[in-house]
């Protein structure tokens, strides 16, 4: 056997230190730079990467991490997985492109949607979605993984493809018609899974990264039996050695079937389940070697290598170290590149963090610790010992104010005044709306000339009295618009945020903010989430004085507009010394202050954002009545404080919502805004079968597309829905949030929008 790599990672963040490959592609599409610029930059971006991972002390890095927009998108290329539809476009990175984006190059007669795009697990990133064709032929196209792997051994390292395994891959992806079981494919895609690894090994790899995430959790007796009849198969490739990834949550009772997998070496999560390590020490077999994903890839803290160490010391008694590895939990995809950037963090904070750099260097660091001994590393621990000890002790964490009041909170905080029929009966006699009453989500087109300002903002070019007097025009000239198309229930904008989360983060204490902690979100769109280091609370209003200002444009009423608490949650780096869910208490009073706040000046509709209430349901239902019960919660109390005839909205979006309609429920908002454009009216149908009694605007059409739907195609979409729902309870509204959009299609979309209202008040 080839030897065992003591330290790596199962990927590196594609984005680069200054989000290089975001500004690659971008200018690609807006056609300021060629297909060989793009590549060159892009080769040029990956030997970065591999070199600083070489520099840290890796001794083996991963390949094939890289992508132009996902990796799932890369593995239906791979296997020719192309959708017919895409046969207009040109082969290559046209093709690729629209299906991750759609393309409309009306002088060419082309108009093909991208292919769907969902929630990789429990995180923020989104993949897309293969789809397979009913008559799906298969074909190896593996340019692109074996020219990575190349240019990674040219620069003399040891390189190891990282490819997405053969049960992951079909679960993920989805039949055309959505019906069938994908793994019913696994005999005609696995002699191509046969053929790339064969191709891998003669071009020189040692070993083979195959990502079965899906192996952590609970799967059929189908999905079992396909991990046998694969591995079975790919073991009979000689020369492969393959290293399979778990990660997201443990192997639980999966444990056997992972133990009896024919491979050479497993990886499991230890930061989402350390207990596994105990039962895969007895369980594993001695020859396979076990990786130990001992750093977080899903956070920002700097390590306790004492935890860390002990669990490799527990691997250590009962194997020897050439046959364990250590490694992060998961890819490190999920957090930002390197901290070098974060000049303005003040250094008692910075010396608490560790990005996707600083991990590599505690991989190797621990990695050290178990082949040359701990005082080989003595001055590493030391100074790891000092910072985790100053995060423990320091002053700036603990605020036993915030701490009291989530201790003294009553029942009664948790719930409004009246049952829903009632709050209903006065809002309805106090907004006097129409029937199908028209709204938007929030968010208006983020033109580049609002960023621009905020830029200049940022760094004093501007005053904050020139921005907020950018920020008014922008918001008045939004609300008058809306006001003029007809539209019945307004909102600002959100011109003055960022981003939904991140604006929160910055206005709340117990929150820090990166300068360049990006995260890739989905294609070449990033997120920084904002940090959570220490209790939370609001020190003042923060959205009031727009609310108040948003008011006096218009007669008609302006929603408030916040993110959620467990939304917040989701999309920050949240501490780890806490439980998340006294965490998300804690900001859960601070948005219900601010709720309080907005109808005390006015603002009596209120829209409470939960877009990912669903993404941090727990991968394993194990843990599904615990989570909901304290998400739920902490949403209700971000809302309860209001008095009957304040109307609470809430919004979701992207992700499956039928697993957690009794939670959707219990929320017990008002109304309630869905993404919906996309499903097949399942969502409805449980809306109904649930015996659903609040208001509901089911998206009427999708925004992620530049497409403007007609007045016809949304009234058809209407009259489907109103064979689930009333019509004294239905909304009429988009998906989502406008702030990917243009103005064009915007102003297009919305006159329609209101135009479908229009003419079905004429019908009921
Ligand atoms: C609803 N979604 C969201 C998710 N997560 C969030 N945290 N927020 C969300 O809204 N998850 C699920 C979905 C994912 N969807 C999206 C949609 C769009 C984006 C996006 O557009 N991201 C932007 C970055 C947004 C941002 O923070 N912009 C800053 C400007 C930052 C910047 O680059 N500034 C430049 C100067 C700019 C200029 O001069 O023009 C600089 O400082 O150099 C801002 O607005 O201030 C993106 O471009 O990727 C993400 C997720
Ligand atoms: N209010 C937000 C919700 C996005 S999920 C927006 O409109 O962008
Ligand atoms: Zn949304």
């Amino acid at each position: 056997m080839s030897s065992v790599p003591a330290a790596t990672i199962l990927g590196f963040p594609r984005m680069g230190s200054n989000r290089q490959l975001k500004k690659a592609v971008e200018a690609f599409w807006a056609s300021k730079i060629s297909e060989s610029e793009l590549l060159d930059r892009t080769k040029q971006l990956r030997k970065e990467h591999w070199e600083l991972q070489a520099s840290l002390g890796l001794k083996q890095v991963p390949v094939g991490d890289f992508s132009f927009y996902d990796h799932m998108l890369d593995h239906a290329v791979l296997f020719g997985i192309v959708p017919e539809r895409y046969n207009v476009t040109k082969p290559g990175l046209e093709c690729y492109f629209a299906m991750a984006r759609g393309l409309q190059a009306p002088d060419r007669g082309i108009d093909v949607p991208s292919l769907e795009m969902v929630k990789w697990f429990d995180t923020n990133y989104h993949y897309m979605v293969p789809q397979i064709a009913e008559n799906q032929t298969f074909a190896l196209d593996s340019t692109k993984i074996i020219d990575e792997l190349r240019e990674a051994l040219a620069l003399g390292l040891d390189a190891r493809p990282v490819v997405v395994g053969p049960v992951t891959f079909l679960k993920l992806s989805k039949t055309a018609s959505g019906a069938g079981s994908t793994l019913s494919y696994l005999p005609q895609i696995l002699p191509l899974y046969v053929e790339l690894i064969k191709q891998l090994v003669a071009e020189g790899a040692k070993w083979v990264q195959l990502d079965e995430p899906v192996l952590a959790l609970d799967i059929d007796a189908e999905t079992q039996e396909a991990y046998r009849t694969a591995y079975a198969e790919l073991a009979k490739i000689s020369g492969a050695q393959y290293l399979v990834a778990t990660y997201f949550a443990g192997l639980e009772d999966n444990l056997e079937l992972a133990a009896s997998l024919p491979i050479q070496a497993l990886h499991l999560d230890l930061v989402r389940n350390p207990e596994q390590l105990e039962g895969a020490l007895k369980a594993v077999p001695e020859s396979v070697v076990l990786s130990l994903g001992v750093i977080n890839g899903r956070n920002i803290w700097k390590a306790d290598l004492s935890k860390g160490l002990e669990l490799i010391n527990t691997a250590a008694k009962a194997r020897p170290a050439d046959k364990l590895i250590i490694n992060s939990s998961c890819s490190l995809l999920h957090t930002p590149h390197s901290l070098d950037a974060e000049t303005e963090l003040d250094a008692e904070l910075k010396n608490w963090l560790a990005f996707s750099t600083e991990k590599i260097a505690e991989i190797v660091v621990l990695s050290r610790a178990l082949h040359e001994g701990v005082d080989a590393v003595k001055a590493e621990l030391d100074a790891n010992a000092a910072a985790i000890q100053s995060r423990r002790t320091s002053d700036r964490v603990s605020n036993p104010a915030v701490k009291s009041r989530v201790v003294s909170l009553k029942e009664s905080d948790f719930s409004r005044n009246n049952e829903f029929s009632v709050r209903q009966a006065a809002q309805h006699d106090k907004y006097k709306l129409p029937l199908f009453p028209t709204t938007t989500i929030g968010s208006f087109p983020q033109t580049s000339d609002i960023r621009r300002n905020r830029a200049r903002f940022r760094k004093s070019e501007i005053t904050a009295e020139q921005y907020q007097e950018y920020l008014e025009t922008a918001t008045r000239e939004c609300i008058e618009w809306q006001d003029n198309i007809g539209i019945d229930v307004l909102v600002h904008g959100e011109f003055e945020r960022n981003d939904m989360v991140e604006f929160f983060g910055e206005n709340l204490s117990g929150f820090a903010f990166t300068r360049n902690g990006w995260v890739q979100s989905y294609g070449s769109r990033c997120v920084k989430p904002p940090v959570i280091y220490g209790d939370v609370s609001r020190t003042r209003p923060i959205t009031v004085e727009t609310a108040k200002f948003a008011q006096t444009c218009s007669p008609k009423p302006v929603k408030g507009m916040l993110t959620g608490p467990v939304t917040i949650l989701q999309w920050s780096f949240v501490r780890d010394d806490q439980p998340r869910s006294e965490t998300c208490k804690q900001i859960a009073l601070a948005i219900r202050d601010e709720v309080v706040d907005l109808e005390t000046a006015g603002t009596t509709i209120i829209q409470v954002d939960e877009p990912a209430i669903r993404e941090g349901l727990p991968l394993r239902k194990s843990g599904w009545d615990d989570y909901l019960e304290w998400s739920v919660d902490s949403f209700r109390l971000a809302t309860a404080g209001v008095v009957d005839s304040t109307q609470i909205h809430t919004h979701m979006c992207y992700s499956e919502f039928n697993t957690i309609f009794p939670a959707i429920q219990r929320m017990d908002a008002d109304v309630i805004t869905i993404e919906n454009a996309k499903s097949d009216l399942k969502l409805l149908h449980a809306f109904e079968h649930h015996g659903y009694k609040a208001e509901i605007g089911p998206g009427l059409y999708d925004i992620h597309s530049p497409r403007v739907p007609s007045v016809q195609e949304m009234k058809e979409r209407v009259r489907k829905m109103l064979n689930y729902l009333s019509p004294q309870l239905l909304w009429i509204n988009p998906d989502c949030g406008l702030k990917t959009r243009g103005w064009e299609e915007v102003r297009s979309s919305l006159t329609n929008l209101v135009e479908v209202a229009r003419e079905l008040r004429k019908e009921y």
